[in-house]
């Protein structure tokens, strides 16, 4: 898979050189980069942003540099990637959609700051390539970095071979459409609290059913709309 971040903060994405991702990096199956947006534009103060017609409050990011720094990225054609727009009007990010990014040879993120990207760049890529918008949740961010951060790994994690154990992706929260039971490791007791015994049992079949219910249980009391309740 092939990740291009379009960002001002380029370096907020050095963290993606740590942990897991940094591995995947590593062993080429994720390949990222991060592209400074100010490197597409051409005048002395590097400008990015504009006064929005109809006025308004705040500022909006110029076509332009978009334009320069995506083509650099795709070509002037179609393309077959998938160019991903945070945005806090955009479809809420699920699993589903970590499964569908993950399933994608090139994504291209374009990370927007001040009161989002001229709408003509959207409109002008859907014309070329699969375009989304994605909101990381109903509440208001400063830019779409964070939220690039949280689909980069939701969907690398899920990338054939990141995650050393494939079995370990399978009884996670949501995966199943339910809340992951639970968990507990040494000591047995700690501080009065006694891990569950049926875990110490070596029943599997006892243990399985137990941690079912545990999923039901925190599902029905934590998100019951899972449930369709
Ligand atoms: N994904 C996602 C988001 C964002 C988000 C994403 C990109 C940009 C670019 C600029 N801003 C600031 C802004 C713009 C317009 N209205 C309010 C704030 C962003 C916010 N906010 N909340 C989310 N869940």
């Amino acid at each position: 898979m092939r990740v291009d971040i379009v960002t001002i903060f380029p370096e907020f994405f050095s963290v993606l050189d740590l942990s897991l991702l940094g591995k995947a990096r590593q062993s080429g199956l994720i390949e990222v980069t991060a592209h400074d947006l100010r490197d597409a534009t051409h005048d002395r103060h590097r400008t990015v942003d504009d006064t929005p017609y109809g006025g308004g409050a705040g500022m909006v990011m110029k076509p332009e540099p978009w334009g320069e720094a995506i083509d650099g990225i795709v070509g002037d054609g179609a393309s077959d990637a998938l160019l991903v727009v945070p945005s806090p009007a955009g479809e809420p990010f699920t699993q589903q959609i970590a499964r569908e990014l993950a399933a994608e040879q090139h994504l291209v993120f374009a990370c927007g700051r001040y009161e989002g990207i001229d709408q003509r760049v959207v409109d002008h890529y859907a014309t070329r390539m699969r375009v989304r918008l994605i909101s990381l949740g109903d509440y208001v961010l400063n830019g779409g970095e964070v939220a690039v951060m949280a689909m980069i790994e939701a969907a690398g994690r899920l990338v054939p071979g990141v995650v050393g154990n494939p079995e370990s992706l399978v009884e996670e929260s949501h995966e199943d459409g339910l809340l992951e039971y639970p968990s507990y490791t040494k000591p047995a007791s700690w501080r009065g609290l006694d891990v569950p015994p049926v875990l110490l049992s070596g029943n599997h079949g006892a243990i399985a059913a137990w941690r079912h219910e545990q999923q039901i249980e925190r599902t029905r009391r934590v998100r019951p709309e899972l449930l369709g309740e």
